[in-house]
């Protein structure tokens, strides 16, 4: 009955049917209703807003021109600490005592890419389990994450680079600091943008030239390359082509995903849990929740696609 209610209201007013909303032409007018582009999930404002991240103004006028510091931390009053300490921003001033203090005490994972290809999203999304529309851009920002296991503790900390122009030009693709830091690295790249891509393997063969440097880089800072954005369908098969030609170029040791952080339930907690026991095996800890978490993942993702939203027993991944 609301349905059906529902659907006039569709309708009557305009005598458009619902093909219109897709940018067909009007039954009854020669309008045509411009194509709607797909959001993918609705934000809910009330749940979300503390992990949302403010992007700079894009008002017409004229802008002060401001030199930002590479190592910028996220602003830590704008998102309050959770009560677990699982998603919080840091200081901007924490620089060198912040690195040694982490380096010691947490898994580190420096999450690393060409610009607006969804660092931050895959970042959120993992930690929060949900997909927020826009992010502050231009800023390095770090996320705390605590996965529990039995009575212990294992904070993960996230590394969120950002990729403008001012701070890629200092330290092509990023300084030594940030890569002697992380226990292993998240490389972005946008399935429908090639040129993401070859910036992604130019990151990795960065890390690889290192490696010959520093005898035990390779093999020994896990790497995982991911390809976000699969939802956009149609740009992906567009850039697919493109995108073939030099797959070859991907180091065997480097672990490949393709996924979406708008529709990544289950494949963006998977490969990232995949990518943080990989860690825990080098560094020798203890992570066997993740392991249980990993399982619970691919038995969900087989039987019931949204098993561990209902699921209140692990505490891993939620707020
Ligand atoms: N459709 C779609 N959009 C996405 C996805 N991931 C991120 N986005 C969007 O892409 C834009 C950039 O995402 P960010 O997470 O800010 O990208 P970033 O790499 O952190 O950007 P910088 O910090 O500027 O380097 C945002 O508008 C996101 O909403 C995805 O999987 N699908």
């Amino acid at each position: 009955m609301v349905l059906k209610k529902l659907l006039q209201s569709f309708s009557t007013p305009f005598n458009h049917s619902r093909e219109n909303v897709f940018g067909k032409r009007c039954k009854n007018s020669e309008v045509t209703v411009p194509e709607i582009v797909r959001t993918p999930y609705l934000v809910r404002k009330n749940t979300i807003s503390y992990a949302r991240k403010r992007r700079p103004s894009t008002d017409n006028k004229a802008q002060p021109i401001q030199t930002k510091p590479c190592r910028m931390r996220g602003r830590a009053n704008s998102v309050p600490a959770s009560k677990s300490g699982q998603l919080l921003l840091r200081k901007n001033n924490e620089t060198e005592d912040w690195f040694a203090a982490t380096r010691s005490s947490s898994i580190n994972i420096l999450v690393t890419g060409a610009k607006n290809v969804g660092k931050s999203a895959l970042t959120v999304r993992f930690i929060t389990k949900r997909f927020i529309g826009e992010y502050i851009s231009g800023e390095d920002m770090t996320y705390d994450h605590v996965i529990s296991e039995e009575k212990r503790k294992q904070k993960i900390v996230f590394l969120d680079q950002s990729n403008d122009e001012d701070c890629y030009k200092k330290r092509m693709p990023f300084d030594d600091q940030n890569l002697e830091w992380a226990d292993g690295i998240i490389v972005v790249y946008d399935v429908g943008n090639p040129a993401t891509y070859m910036y992604a393997l130019k990151i990795i063969n960065f890390i690889q030239n290192k490696s010959s440097s520093s005898e035990d880089l390779e093999g020994v800072k896990p790497i995982l390359l991911v390809g976000n954005k699969t939802d956009l369908a149609k740009r992906w098969s567009l850039a697919q082509c493109e995108m073939k030609n030099v797959t070859d170029k991907i180091p065997s040791w480097v672990t490949s995903v393709e996924l979406s952080a708008a529709d990544g339930f289950e494949k963006v907690p998977a490969s990232i849990n995949e990518l943080i026991s990989e860690i825990c095996q080098i560094k020798r800890i203890s992570c066997g929740s993740l392991k249980k978490e990993q399982f619970r993942l691919l038995m969900g993702s087989v039987f019931r696609p949204r098993m561990h939203k209902t699921s209140s027993g692990m505490k891993f991944g939620s707020i």
